[in-house]
């Protein structure tokens, strides 16, 4: 059975961010994610996780200057430094908040730019981070994000995704298989799952197509669980979805799998 991960940036805003370990606790999860933990000091992140005795289980390296419109630099040409700063942060956390996988973004690639050249400068601060993660047991996913959310992300199929793990070359990296962007992307998801077995290591979950609970919308959720028992996935399951009102008024749907 999967073991479900709240994402702590996607749900229960009802409250600040520091009191969502609780909330995620009181509502019966065990494992967290969130997009970034930058904006606080790592000891006062992990006295929440063993307070509340959450485990984390992903996080992302830093999305750089969102307001101009990037979202990941680790393939941004003549932005290695830079990257490789993040990547050393990120590890900095993930040693401190005991936390198995860090997701590396990638960037958007705006118009007219060399594709290829973002893709080489990816794989190769892939690479520093695997080559860095690894004495640690730390591994990397990426991951594809679909057009509608984030257009021009230089990952889009999660086909994309798994050339570049294969490029990359390393056995601590994987596809971040998240199933929203994958059932607006690439669609035929048991198969895709069936394609994927043994490369990702990470699941997100929403509904399609408005990102919320896993109990609407287009995606047979069960299926889907079903399907990963099927191929012994026994990695988290992030719930990064909206809520479509209170958070804990939607998990009607988490009942039956509270770990
Ligand atoms: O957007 C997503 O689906 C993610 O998982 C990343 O955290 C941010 O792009
Ligand atoms: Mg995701």
């Amino acid at each position: 059975m999967p073991k479900f991960a709240a994402n702590l940036t996607m749900m229960f805003n009802e409250v600040p961010f520091l009191d969502r370990f609780e909330a995620a606790a009181k509502a019966g999860f065990k494992y967290v994610e969130y997009l970034w933990p930058y904006d606080y000091p790592a000891e006062e992140l992990k006295a929440k996780l063993d307070q509340y005795g959450l485990k984390q289980v992903l996080f992302n390296t830093s999305a750089g200057d969102v307001a101009n419109g990037e979202w990941g630099l680790a393939a941004i040409p003549n932005r290695e430094a830079d990257a490789r700063r993040d990547i050393d942060q990120a590890l900095e956390y993930a040693l401190a908040l005991q936390c198995p996988t860090v997701h590396i973004m990638a960037a958007v690639v705006p118009e007219r730019e060399n594709r290829s050249a973002y893709e080489n400068t990816f794989v190769e601060n892939v690479r520093y981070a695997a080559e860095k993660f690894k004495p640690h047991g730390i591994n990397i996913c990426l991951e594809a994000l679909s057009p509608e959310v984030k257009p021009n992300y230089l990952l889009k199929s999660q086909f994309d995704t798994l050339a570049i793990v294969e490029k990359v070359d390393r056995d601590n990296v994987f596809v971040q298989l998240d199933y929203f962007h994958a059932q607006n992307v690439d669609g035929n998801l048991a198969r895709l799952t069936d394609k994927l077995k043994g490369k990702f290591s990470h699941v997100q979950i929403a509904s399609v197509p408005d990102r919320h609970e896993p109990d609407e919308g287009e995606i047979n959720y069960q299926y889907i669980f079903d399907k990963l028992d099927e191929i012994g996935y026994d990695d988290y399951v992030g719930c990064e979805y909206k809520p479509r009102g209170d958070t804990v008024a939607g998990l009607g749907w988490f009942e039956k799998y509270k770990n």
